[in-house]
């Protein structure tokens, strides 16, 4: 709690935490919460300066999870994680009702790839008065790398997120606490994936906080061949290269090795 983005004057890492079954190869329950507090704690002992805590997998073509079911798997490790430590905690969720009872349970930040669109969910990050990420996404996670199609995929991610928070600022929402987001993966090419990452800049021009999530996506695995679990170098490149841009948050698996790079990056501005 008492987290805010307008202290942020250095990328912050977001480490992710996902609690979604298939990402835990143990079958039992309470073993997954364990797995999950102390992977939380880990990461926080590597340095990460919030926690993004997952129950829906967005994986493309993954079926929907429920709001109990997602309920059932975020609420006891936020609860969990709050029991041990005080590390800002991101909920990464689209429901309004998991919103809501995640941050009465102890959440700091919510992380919505659907940028508060659902019924009610402006209104419930503005009665807490959290920070929040709005991300862009083209159509849903279920089709959405069907034919992504752009007329001018920058221009088009801007206006989007401009939209959103003016919509957020009429809720009531201090804009100064809205992150924007291109969502890299969500409804993209891979070439609309590195054309965004190149425009960090222009995002960063809007004024608002700006988050990046490429962590171990399919856009490093096209350019290296490489499968999920060998992305290492290259989301740390990823990481490297946004952090330069000036990005604030950067949400990544591998917390340790990405400290490790921005304290490069910020070694490297120190002597500009
Ligand atoms: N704000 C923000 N939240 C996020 N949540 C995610 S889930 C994604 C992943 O690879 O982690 C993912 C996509 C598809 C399947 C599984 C996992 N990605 C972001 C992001 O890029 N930004």
């Amino acid at each position: 709690m008492g987290f805010s983005l307008t202290t942020i004057t250095s990328p912050q890492v977001m480490g992710i935490l996902n609690v979604t079954p298939d990402s835990f190869s143990d079958g039992g329950v309470n073993l997954t919460y364990d797995n999950a507090v102390e992977s939380a704690l880990r990461m926080i002992e590597q340095g990460a300066h919030i926690i993004d805590i997952g129950g829906e997998s967005t994986r493309p073509g993954a079926q929907a999870v429920s709001e109990s079911e997602e309920l059932d798997r975020v609420i006891p490790v936020i609860e969990a994680i709050r029991a041990r430590s005080d590390v800002p905690i991101s909920l990464d969720t689209s429901k309004t009702q998991v919103m809501r009872e995640g941050l009465v349970a102890g959440a700091s930040m919510i992380n919505d790839v659907n940028a508060l669109r659902a019924d009610g969910a402006i209104a419930v990050v503005a009665e807490y008065q959290v920070p929040v990420c709005l991300m862009h996404m083209q159509g849903q996670p279920r089709t959405m790398q069907q034919n992504p199609t752009y007329v001018d995929v920058v221009a088009d991610v801007k206006a989007f997120l401009q939209e959103r928070l003016q919509a957020c600022v009429n809720g009531g929402i201090n804009s100064a606490e809205v992150a924007l987001d291109p969502g890299f993966g969500f409804g993209k090419s891979v070439a609309h994936n590195y054309t965004l990452l190149n425009a960090t800049p222009e995002l960063l021009a809007l004024g608002q906080p700006v988050l990046i999530g490429i962590s171990r996506k399919s856009m490093l695995g096209a350019v290296t061949d490489k499968p999920v679990e060998q992305r290492l170098a290259s989301s740390v490149a990823a990481a490297t290269i946004a952090a330069n841009f000036g990005a604030h948050l950067i949400r990544v698996h591998d917390v340790d090795e990405t400290v490790d790079a921005l304290k490069v990056v910020a070694a490297t501005k120190n002597y500009q």
